[in-house]
């Protein structure tokens, strides 16, 4: 079948194109439907030979054995007073307790991933930290393992042990985690949960999860029997507090999964309510720990409300993605996006290996629109399923379930399922939909490539994107991507009116840490990792000079690699130094 293709704005000459009218001030692309089939085709086989290389369902579980290498060349940004040094190449060498590493063991944890080696130390010292790194690096175990292993030595000076329990007002018992874990989702509260499960296996820590949409009986037996972790998303556990069931003042592990999201405009009263108002020991008097892949600028200033002399730290630029993801943004226009999706899928199941089909992951913007496209899939022969936030819990799992089991090798999801859900074999991330905001792209793109696999992940771009464009260029090239040359015409074009936070966010293309006190309060007394003299926040003269070094540093007895910013970056600083002064998209189905 013949596909249309849009033309983008002519390019002459080296000039830049700009948007011209299609009829009244809209585009200045025609439709060739003639001409296109051919290089469309061309599109479709290389995707999908890129199938070749990648995973498909049924070769077992994490293996343990990472792809370090592609992690290990991003750079890495530490600053605050007096900064714990990393650890090198094992878990051995970590201060963490013996339970704890054997579990590490078990799991096939072999060596920690570079957040891990970074973020470990720092945590175990007992600092509060601001942690940014790239989607499925390891940030969860990043985490849980200081958690654990700061539990189980309190409770080795304290053998009565921390948790207890007491008669509430409302009769009912009242549970005194000693972590509080808060994830956006049900389903991420959920992986967490098991996640820790597994680190703590033995070791009689408790670890319980609480969320919406599952039977308030279940969670609170399972509170009764005590409980050292709660791992939750927020409105459960403020429906909890509020009928006296879990208290949080005995809280002395604080951890913000995703901590951007649970920052920006959906949860932050929520988040404020918990860490503020309900009890919950002071910065200071608990240890705070947040992560996440993306931490704009301004949601780092919110966040630093909740830290007492905190550490950032940063392992590639924040927000960027990995380079083990090939991708690839394809010029769609939404009436042609059923069967450019239909002729990918199609490819990709030729393709599959040893009849194993790749999972695919297909988001989009509206709950409707999920249901609508898993159901057009479905009546057109491929099983697919969806998953968005008007489901009932049941059907969400069970949606998940039978992705990641490969019943169902398509998923249909919006923002739900974006972030930090960590479903091995995910070959092919496809944005029907792209988002509006370059930080949700990010996540969703990172639901492939993970553990230091190779992924791929296709992008639709139809007008409507215009406004994502500049960013996403900027994307692509520091993730050493393929740019096609109708994108960045179309970036150099909305560059000219779109002044919005997030395009600003990657003008100046560099790597480099973004600690947003690095270009606001030149502070006294502070080191960090790439600081030779150790005293104080990158000065704006290090950003405006610095270009890439390797700087040893004996007092760690290392060398960490640094790419340092630039004058743009600093400019980017100021931007997004403004108050909450852009639309922040709040997606559907957050919990
Ligand atoms: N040191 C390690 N050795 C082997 N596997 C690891 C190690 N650390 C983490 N993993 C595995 O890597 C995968 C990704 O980890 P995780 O889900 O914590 O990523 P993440 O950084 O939180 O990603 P996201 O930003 O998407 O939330 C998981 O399957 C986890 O089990």
């Amino acid at each position: 079948m013949s596909q249309p293709r849009y033309v983008p704005p002519h390019r002459g000459n080296g000039s830049v194109a700009r948007p011209r009218g299609r009829g009244n001030g809209g585009f200045g692309g025609r439709w060739f439907p003639d001409q296109v089939s051919s290089s469309f085709r061309n599109d479709i086989s290389d995707i999908s030979e890129k199938f070749d290389e990648l995973e498909v369902i049924g070769e077992g579980e994490n293996s343990g054995v990472i792809n370090f290498d592609a992690y290990e060349s991003v750079p890495v940004e530490v600053s605050g007073n007096n900064v714990p040094p990393p650890v090198n190449n094992s878990f051995g060498e970590t201060e963490l307790e013996e339970g704890l590493k054997r579990n590490i063991e078990r799991c096939k944890y072999v060596k920690p991933t570079p957040i891990q080696r970074h973020a470990i130390p720092i945590a175990s010292a007992g600092r509060d930290l601001m942690a940014c790194a790239q989607t499925g690096s390891g940030k969860t175990a990043a985490f849980c393992f200081p958690i654990i292993s700061g539990i189980l030595s309190l409770k080795a000076r304290s053998p009565s042990g921390l948790y207890s329990m007491s008669r509430g007002g409302g009769g009912g018992s009242v549970a005194y985690p000693t972590a509080l874990i808060l994830a956006p989702t049900r389903e991420l509260s959920s992986q967490i949960h098991d996640e820790a499960k597994k680190f703590a296996y033995q070791t009689g820590l408790k670890v319980v999860v609480c969320y919406g949409g599952a039977p308030v009986s279940h969670q609170l037996r399972n509170l009764e029997r005590g409980v050292d972790i709660l791992v939750a998303t927020p409105g459960r556990l403020v429906d909890f507090i509020e009928r006296e069931r879990v208290s949080l003042s005995k809280i002395k592990y604080l951890a913000l999964d995703e901590a951007d999201r649970m920052l920006d405009m959906g949860f932050e009263r929520q988040i404020r309510k918990i860490v503020q108002q309900m009890n919950m020991p002071p910065p200071g008097s608990r240890q705070t720990l947040l992560f996440s892949a993306t931490f704009p600028t301004d949601i780092q200033k919110l966040a630093s409300d909740f830290l007492s002399d905190y550490i950032f730290l940063s392992v590639g630029r924040v927000g960027s993605s990995t380079e083990l993801i090939q991708q690839k943004v394809e010029l769609v226009e939404d009436a042609d996006k059923r069967n450019y999706l239909m002729n990918l899928l199609h490819s990709q199941r030729a393709r599959g290996l040893n009849g194993k089909k790749p999972l695919t992951l297909v988001f989009v913007e509206t709950k409707r629109g999920a249901d609508n496209l898993q159901f057009w899939l479905s009546r057109n022969g491929f099983a697919a399923t969806a998953i968005h936030g008007d489901k009932v819990q049941m059907e969400r799992e069970r949606a998940l379930r039978s992705f990641k089991n490969g019943d169902t090798p398509v998923l249909v999801a919006t923002d739900v399922a974006s972030r930090g859900l960590d479903i091995p074999h995910v070959a092919h991330v496809i944005n029907f939909d792209l988002p509006k905001d370059i930080d949700d792209y990010v996540h969703r793109i990172g639901r492939t490539g993970r553990a230091g696999k190779s992924g791929l992940a296709t992008a639709f771009f139809s007008h409507q994107n215009v406004p994502i464009a500049k960013a996403l260029v900027a994307l692509l090239q520091e993730a050493k991507q393929e740019v096609p040359a109708w994108l960045s015409d179309y970036s150099q074009s909305s560059s000219q009116s779109d002044h919005s936070h997030r395009s600003q966010r990657y003008g100046g293309g560099k790597y480099g840490g973004r600690d947003f006190r690095n270009f606001t309060e030149p502070a006294v007394g502070n080191n960090s990792y790439f600081s030779t003299n150790g005293n104080g926040y990158h000065a704006m003269e290090t950003y405006n000079t610095a270009t890439s070094h390797d700087i040893p540093n004996a007092a760690f007895g290392g060398s960490y690699h640094y790419i340092g910013g630039n004058t743009d970056l600093y400019r980017g600083g100021e931007v997004e130094g403004g108050p909450l002064g852009y639309a922040t998209v709040v997606p559907s189905g957050w919990d």
